[in-house]
């Protein structure tokens, strides 16, 4: 056993978040036991639980335990229950978009992988992508719409004034671009930035943004799409793709496109990153794409793969435990050609074998081997 736990703060929070999150777990206690590793999880209330058993989506004892831990392994947060709540009370502006702010999460990695086995399971024709595919998105995560100020609703001349505000300062741009270019160095040296610069301030201050810091990346083949394009292009021919490289709003709705292209909102996970501590190692929080799908929760049928692939990259990113992530990678893999399939990939297969939440994390934590 190494000397030092690993401390994650675990934050489930709502819907479907508990049960894929109890999954994650046990395939991370699995990997503890074959690589002589000590995990130690702070279970902490987020979002709609918080409110319901404290009075806030974010209380202070959950703040506490993730500054205190190496990373944050977040579930999902929100559901109609909470939705009458003033909009800042409610889990998402209350509790998910102050933890990015506070942390300084501004990268946000969203690794849409099409297995071969999963082709069928995309709503596009298999054909357009035979082999599968691998794109990541960048997206930057804590400017633009989100956050830009002023942000308010007002009642003006017997109508309603509602507001929200786009902002990108350069040099949020800049080190965003930089974390596009640096992970297309490490992949197919090809990135497609996608803004509307045909419409939008901000998107042209993007484009000349990135430009600038391409010529620091000669080796990379740069292109710019407009949004609406690049939403088009992305189902005509995603395997063409490499890293895409975009800003808050255009990030959310395409690669929650890319992640259904891959077969299901439930494959996609998510690394959160601030700067790096100098070590290469990056304090981060790590959640599935999706959210809290109130339609499948308490069933124990949704997909946990989303949130152990999250854990995966929790593992490479913030512990630099590459090989232990390969571990987790390599077994969704296996489970997945073996072929176990949650409700969301199963196709009409008489070789697949249709299965819940928690069989599917049985199936990948009996796949993984030291
Ligand atoms: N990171 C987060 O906490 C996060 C992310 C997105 C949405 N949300 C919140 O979740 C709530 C529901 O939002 P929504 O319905 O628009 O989006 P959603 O992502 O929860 O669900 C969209 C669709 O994808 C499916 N889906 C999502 N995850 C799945 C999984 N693991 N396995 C199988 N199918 C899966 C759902 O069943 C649904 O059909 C809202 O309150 C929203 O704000 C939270
Ligand atoms: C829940 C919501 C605030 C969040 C976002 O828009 O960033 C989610 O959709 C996501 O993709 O992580
Ligand atoms: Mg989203």
């Amino acid at each position: 056993m190494s000397d030092q736990a690993i401390k994650v703060a675990v934050l489930a929070g709502d819907g479907i978040g508990p049960e894929v999150m109890t999954e994650a777990i046990r395939v991370l206690e699995r990997v503890a036991e074959l690589r002589n590793l000590s995990f130690e999880f702070d279970h902490q209330l987020v979002g709609g639980a918080a409110i319901d058993a404290a009075g806030c989506p974010l209380p202070d004892a959950t703040v506490a335990a993730c500054e205190a831990a190496g990373a944050i392994l977040f579930g999902s947060v929100g559901g109609p229950k909470w939705e009458h709540l003033p909009p800042n009370d409610q889990p998402e502006r209350g509790a998910l978009l102050p933890l990015r702010k506070k942390f300084g999460l501004f990268a946000n990695l969203r690794p849409s992988i099409c297995l071969p086995a999963l082709t069928h399971a995309s709503p596009v024709r298999p054909d357009l992508i035979k082999d599968g595919f691998d794109v990541l998105c960048v997206r930057e995560l804590t400017g633009g719409l989100y956050f830009g100020q002023p942000k308010f609703r007002k009642e003006e001349e017997g109508d309603i004034l509602a507001v929200d505000t786009m902002v990108y300062r350069k040099s949020e741009i800049e080190r965003i671009a930089h974390v596009g270019f640096q992970a297309a160095m490490t992949r197919d040296k090809r990135l497609t930035s996608v803004d509307k610069a045909n419409v939008l301030e901000n998107s042209i201050l993007w484009r000349e943004t990135v430009n600038e810091i391409a010529k620091q990346y000669p080796e990379v083949t740069v292109n710019h799409l407009y949004v609406d394009n690049a939403a088009m292009q992305l189902i005509r021919d995603a395997p063409n793709f490499d890293v895409l490289l975009t800003e808050n709003l255009f990030g959310d709705i395409l690669s929650d496109e890319m992640a259904m292209i891959a077969g299901s909102l439930g494959m996609l996970a998510s690394a959160s990153l601030g700067q790096t501590s100098g070590n290469g190692l990056y304090f981060g929080m790590f959640e599935p794409s999706g959210g809290s799908a109130p339609d499948l929760a308490g069933q124990g049928v949704a997909n946990p793969i989303a949130q152990i692939l999250s854990a995966a990259l929790m593992l490479r990113f913030s512990f630099g435990l590459e090989t232990e992530a390969k571990m987790i990678e390599n077994a969704v893999a296996a489970a997945i050609a073996d072929g176990f399939r949650t409700g969301d990939i199963m196709t009409d297969d008489a070789s697949l074998r249709q299965v819940g939440t928690k069989e599917m994390g049985e199936a990948i934590l009996s796949r993984i081997s030291a």
